[in-house]
């Protein structure tokens, strides 16, 4: 049991915010941990589950006096709660945030803050299909990637190195990373992956006539893998194409090159092209497995576990 602040806030009480909590109890990270959730219902859900030691009817209210606070709503809303807390940010506060998109949500956020007051955005690459207060749990985050991004070149370090010791706390490998540069790599790892099987469950919804019910009956693994990444949150994803809108485009432009090339060798009946480009996938994927990353492992994705 470490305490490494006193007061923590959490502001929006989904995924995200209610496996921090929970992981933050576990390791008794924290003194205090105050939340705020938009609607009445997710603060009264939180209240009966015993989420956060005190729910607060305002985003301002869970913010003041906290040592640290983190934005866990969309990354679209992210501006907005910044403005609402900004007044009663305690001097030398740590504001982070917990958004699937970097840049933009530096660029929202940043200007609220006052002067005083760190500001260290941060990435868990963890999460699962479900939201809201009831969807957390406290081992979310053990050995899987944190990317801290921090905001400019003077980022307080001292700040840098408090959040990186709660992350790694609630069970996270903590890497740092330049904001474009981890847009771009989260669009190729997780973004336009999830717009593609977001494409091929309504591709598959439009055939429903032809087909039936015989997509639902007879889907492989590779299909059901898509439905389930196609159940996420449609405001964050809507929010995350809308923000990442460059490196998104910038990838699906190379994937769309990519399948047209597969889609003209299929046509022609190119065999070569088609068994070239596979054995290449598929070293790619041992190389994954022999880095000790196996993909079909529960826990694929997770980094190597902290020594
Ligand atoms: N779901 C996932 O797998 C992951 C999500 N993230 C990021 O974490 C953040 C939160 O995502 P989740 O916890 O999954 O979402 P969630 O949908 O479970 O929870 C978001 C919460 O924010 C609240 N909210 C929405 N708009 C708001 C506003 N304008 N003002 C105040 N509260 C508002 C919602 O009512 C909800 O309680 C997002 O920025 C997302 O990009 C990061 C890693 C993984
Ligand atoms: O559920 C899945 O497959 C995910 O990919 C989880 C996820 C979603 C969004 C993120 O920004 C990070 C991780």
């Amino acid at each position: 049991m470490t305490r490494i602040y006193d007061r923590v806030a959490l502001i929006g009480l989904g995924l995200i915010a209610s496996s921090m909590y929970w992981a933050i109890k576990r390791g008794g990270l924290v003194g205090e941990v105050t939340g705020y959730a938009r609607t009445e219902a997710t603060r009264e859900k939180a209240r009966e589950i015993g989420l956060c030691d005190r729910v607060c009817d305002s985003a301002a209210e869970a913010a003041e006096g906290a040592d640290l606070v983190v934005l866990c709503v969309p990354v679209g809303a992210m501006g907005a709660v910044a403005e609402e807390i900004a007044p009663v940010l305690k001097p030398g506060a740590t504001v982070s945030d917990v958004g699937s998109v970097k840049r933009s949500v530096i660029e929202a956020v940043a200007p609220h803050l006052p002067e005083g007051v760190h500001f260290v955005p941060a990435h868990p690459l963890a999460g699962t299909e479900h939201s809201g207060p009831e969807s957390g749990f406290a081992e979310l985050f053990d050995n899987r990637w944190c990317i801290i991004v921090p905001s400019d070149e003077d980022t307080d370090a001292e700040a840098v190195a408090t959040l990186r010791a709660l992350w790694e706390g609630m069970g996270a490998n903590v890497d740092e990373m330049d904001a474009d540069h981890h847009d771009l790599v989260l669009a190729v790892t997780s973004h336009t992956p999830h717009l593609i099987a977001y494409t091929m469950v309504g591709v598959a919804d439009d055939l429903r006539r032809v087909t039936d019910s015989e997509v639902i009956k007879y889907s492989a693994a590779g299909f059901r893998d898509f439905t389930r990444i196609a159940a996420s949150d449609p405001t964050m994803w809507r929010d995350v194409f809308l923000t990442n809108k460059d490196a998104t485009l910038e990838i699906l432009g190379r994937f769309t090159e990519e399948l047209f090339a597969l889609q003209r060798a299929i046509r022609t009946g190119d065999g070569d092209h088609l068994f070239e480009y596979f054995t290449h996938t598929r070293a790619i994927r041992r190389g994954i497995i022999e880095a000790g990353q196996d993909t079909d492992a529960p826990d694929f994705g997770r980094g190597a576990p902290r020594k």
